[in-house]
């Protein structure tokens, strides 16, 4: 007797949920937008949340490609079941990202300021509290703070130079990757933090092994988690689903707690990150209206202190390391441009009597333009979001994008779309010299995203790539290893394009 009932009730949910995604997969076509067939259960991202191993960034790029190739404007796909915009002409790029920016100022990621307090972030908040929160921590990056900035720069530096002297006593074989990570890790922690974390010396301080999990999604759970809050965020607030575990949060908010605490008993002031947020909460240096004033001398929990300066360390060590040690991996395949590159940075160093100054980096042009080359291969934030806010017009079409869609940009598409950068796979850094800037639309080049959320660490993060190659390339030369990886292969469960393998190369000291 309970077994039909059971039966009937397990076919009337079935064909609910059926119904359900029919209704879903059907919004792009009543859009007239164009769509990759969507499968039940994961719509077009079986590939990413399944087996099948692949990058999303590599996902999304596969959809920008399959539109591009059919002479599309955009095109649409459905994250689960949760519908997502791509664009893929660089008209409707810009509008979206820079002139019509008002509709778009969300990212659309996910947080939940109450459960995962280090995840109500300036990378992921959106409206008028990104909006005030980006205008006071934007001094943080001005020249002046960058050349203050500079001196601890260098002590990493030395550490950096320390590690390849030893490494070449050994033999000369280098891990790329984990010597990136470790000079990332060290300059960030140093600058945001204030903490001398030494990493070449201690490889498995609380500082790499936090800072390492901070993009790792090996682990099905979290993978399923951070899928399912993107594609249905307002289910995921309700359940209070948690993207950073509990001692991650308490790592990084007791180091902010102890530095404060510090700081304040023994009136302590230093020239970074975390002091600029510490004047914030004490009013110095002023310019505050009389809401923010409020907001943050009495409403700024320590929690939202510390999800500040952990963004800067989140969205700053991973893509700086990664686009370090794609760098050198290119470097050490193309040594023409390698000995080119060399040369300048012998020139600046005899312009500045051997030493590295701000000023002498800041006249490196061609170094610019191996880290720009680099970026555009490998942007280690190979795509970027934005989430709709009111009903928009895409330019030059009838299309009418609703209240709450969200946008996927392919950065990694664009970077590698013939039309903007022939033979793509190539190497190579004349692409970005003056003569080669002016060919391209400049939108399609966006390793550090355009418009009012870009990178707010661009700057920082050139210094440190220029620093981290003077240390290495002015005495040292790179070769492949017969374990250097070519071509390439990505790391699939992570945010940042990362290397799969570590990246294994050699070094030896430069003839003189
Ligand atoms: C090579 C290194 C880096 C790359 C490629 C990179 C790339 C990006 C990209 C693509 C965005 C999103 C832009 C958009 O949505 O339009 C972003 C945002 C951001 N980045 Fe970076 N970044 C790098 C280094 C850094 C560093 C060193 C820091 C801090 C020290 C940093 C802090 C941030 C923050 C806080 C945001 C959010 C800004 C906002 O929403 O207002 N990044 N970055």
């Amino acid at each position: 007797m309970f077994l039909p009932y059971f039966s009937i009730v397990c076919v009337i949910i079935a064909t609910t949920i059926y119904l359900y995604y029919k209704w879903a997969f059907s919004y792009w076509k009543k859009k007239c937008v164009p769509f990759v067939e969507p499968k039940i259960p994961f719509g077009n991202v079986q590939n990413v949340i399944t087996s099948q191993q692949m990058y999303v960034g590599i996902h999304l790029k596969h959809g920008y490609d399959i539109f591009k190739d059919q002479g599309q404007v955009h095109g649409g796909s459905y994250l689960i079941c949760s519908p997502r915009y791509i664009p893929v002409d660089l008209k409707i790029i810009k509008s979206i990202l820079q002139q019509d920016f008002n509709y778009f100022t969300d990212r659309g990621f996910y947080y939940n300021e109450k459960d995962d307090p280090l995840s109500a972030n300036l990378f992921s908040l959106g409206g008028e509290r990104w909006r005030s929160l980006r205008s006071k921590l934007s001094p943080a990056f001005s020249s002046a703070k960058l050349k203050i900035m500079f001196d601890p720069l260098l002590v990493c530096a030395d550490r950096l130079n320390d590690a390849i002297v030893n490494l070449e006593s050994k033999g000369g074989i280098i891990d790329a990757s984990t010597l990136s990570i470790n000079y990332s890790i060290s300059v960030i922690a140093l600058c945001a933090f204030g903490v001398d974390c030494d990493c070449f010396k201690y490889p498995n301080s609380e500082f790499v092994q936090f800072g390492r999990r901070t993009f790792d999604y090996s682990s099905w759970l979290r993978r399923f988690k951070m899928t399912f809050a993107f594609a249905m965020p307002n289910l995921a607030l309700l359940l209070g689903v948690k993207v950073f575990g509990r001692d991650y949060t308490n790592f990084f908010t007791e180091i902010v707690e102890k530095t404060i605490s510090f700081r304040e008993t023994t009136k302590t002031t230093r020239k970074d990150l975390i002091q600029l947020l510490i004047d914030l909460k004490n009013d110095v240096g002023g310019d505050l209206s009389e809401e923010e004033r409020t907001h943050w001398q009495k409403g700024a929990t320590l929690e939202e202190l510390a999800a500040q300066v952990f963004i800067f360390f989140a969205a700053g060590f991973e893509t700086s390391s990664t686009t370090f040690s794609f760098c050198l991996y290119e470097l050490a395949q193309n040594l023409e441009i390698q000995s080119r590159l060399r040369e300048e940075i012998e020139e600046v160093l005899i312009e500045s009597r051997g030493s590295i100054t701000y000023e002498a980096i800041s006249n490196m042009k061609y170094a610019n333009q191996v880290i720009e080359e680099t970026l555009r291969k490998y942007p280690p934030v190979s795509f970027i979001g934005r989430k709709c806010e009111r009903p928009y017009r895409i330019p030059g079409t009838d299309v009418v994008l609703d209240q709450g869609t969200y946008i996927d940009i392919s950065i990694l598409g664009i970077h590698h779309d013939r039309e903007y950068y022939p033979d793509p796979e190539k190497f190579d850094p004349e692409r970005f010299s003056d003569e080669g800037k002016k060919l391209r639309n400049l939108t399609a080049y966006l390793p550090f995203g355009v418009g009012p959320r870009i990178c707010i660490g661009q700057r920082f993060a050139m210094m440190q790539l220029k620093v981290g190659l003077i240390a290495i390339l002015q005495h040292y030369e790179i070769f492949l290893n017969a374990r250097t990886k070519i071509p390439m292969e990505y790391e699939p469960y992570s945010f940042t394009l990362t290397p799969k393998e570590n990246i294994i190369l050699n070094i030896r000291r430069k003839e003189t």
